[in-house]
């Protein structure tokens, strides 16, 4: 148990999570993408020393932004839109008192719910860094090249089993990955469906074109099973998807949610609570920042 609650704001600002979910659903009436950039965010942030909003904080002379670690670089996005929510949750809170640790965590569930997926009771209470590790976010973020056996270490070392990695990853049902990341796979890669790499290699070329899009699954902007029906079919668009069905248990995991959404839905919010819960700064440790840009 790591001391968070989900009652945590119901005293000091009832108004706190209903502020959240407004700013992120008018994001998303803008970019529906965003909702996806923003689940990622809360995700990025919980792989570096916890979910206590390291990832949010800027380069200075004394702060080693996660911002500029190869999978946030050009990559990462959202920003803007938490620092609105802080901006307006500080307002009706009338002082800061929502860290933005607790931001990014109940952003990515608003946004989850807004595309169509499960809702849950974020557990809340997280206070934030003072500080961010740049080779930390290098070391521990997983890479779209690694294969299953890293890929469920790299799980391990958070705390997370076989089945928090393949559900988790279910959050690639949502947005959209750069060429960059997904060359070699079209390129050189043999678990692939035919029709699909000829598609993908028009929008993704083999020199240049770096920074072009590609869905992660046919519904980007739709909470679906589609992420897994179509690693069924071999058209998994990062490496570290299609991964997943190299092995026995993560593959009759992927077979089953591809035919289960319900499944899905309930061991999706499980693992997120449990992701949520990753090393987070309570009690006297850390500060609730006036800026999730910067530290007090
Ligand atoms: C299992 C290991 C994972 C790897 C290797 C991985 C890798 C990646 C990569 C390379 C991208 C594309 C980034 C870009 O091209 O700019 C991406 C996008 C994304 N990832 Fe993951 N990811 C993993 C797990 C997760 C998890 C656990 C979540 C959330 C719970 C997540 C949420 C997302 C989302 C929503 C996007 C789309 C973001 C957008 O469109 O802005 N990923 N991921
Ligand atoms: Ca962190
Ligand atoms: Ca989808």
């Amino acid at each position: 148990n790591s001391g968070l609650s989900s009652h945590y704001y119901d005293r000091i600002c009832p108004e706190a999570l209903p502020t959240i979910k407004r700013v992120v659903e008018d994001a998303l009436a803008q970019e529906q993408r965003m909702g996806a950039s923003l689940l990622r965010l809360h995700f990025h942030d919980c792989f570096v020393n916890g979910c206590d909003g390291s990832i949010l904080l800027d380069q200075t002379p004394t702060i080693d932004s996660e911002k500029n670690a190869a999978p946030n670089a050009n990559s990462a996005r959202g920003f803007e839109v938490i620092d609105k929510i802080k901006d307006e949750v500080d307002k009706v809170c009338g002082r800061p008192v929502v860290s933005c640790a607790d931001i990014l965590a109940v952003a990515a569930r608003d946004s989850v719910v807004a595309l169509g997926g499960p809702s849950w009771k974020v557990r809340l209470g997280r206070r934030d860094s003072t500080t961010a590790s740049q080779s930390a976010a290098n070391a521990n973020i997983p890479a779209p090249s690694m294969n299953l056996p890293a890929l469920i270490k790299n799980f391990e070392d958070q705390g997370l089993d076989e089945e928090d990695l393949v559900v988790l990853s279910g959050a690639h049902t949502l947005g959209f990955a750069q060429c960059r990341n997904f060359r070699d796979r079209i390129y050189n890669e043999t678990n692939i469906d035919p029709a699909f790499v000829s598609h993908l290699q028009t929008i993704c070329p083999q020199v240049g074109g770096d920074s072009r899009l590609a869905p992660l699954d046919p519904t980007p902007n739709s909470f679906d099973v589609k992420y897994f029906s179509s690693l069924a079919s071999k058209k998994g668009l990062l490496s570290s998807d299609q991964a997943l069905l190299d092995g026995g248990e993560t593959a009759e995991l992927v077979l089953k949610y591809s035919g289960d959404a319900e499944e899905f839905w309930e061991d999706f919010a499980e693992s997120m609570i449990k992701m949520g819960d990753i090393k987070p700064l309570t009690g006297n440790r850390g500060e609730i920042r006036n800026d999730c840009r910067k530290v007090n």
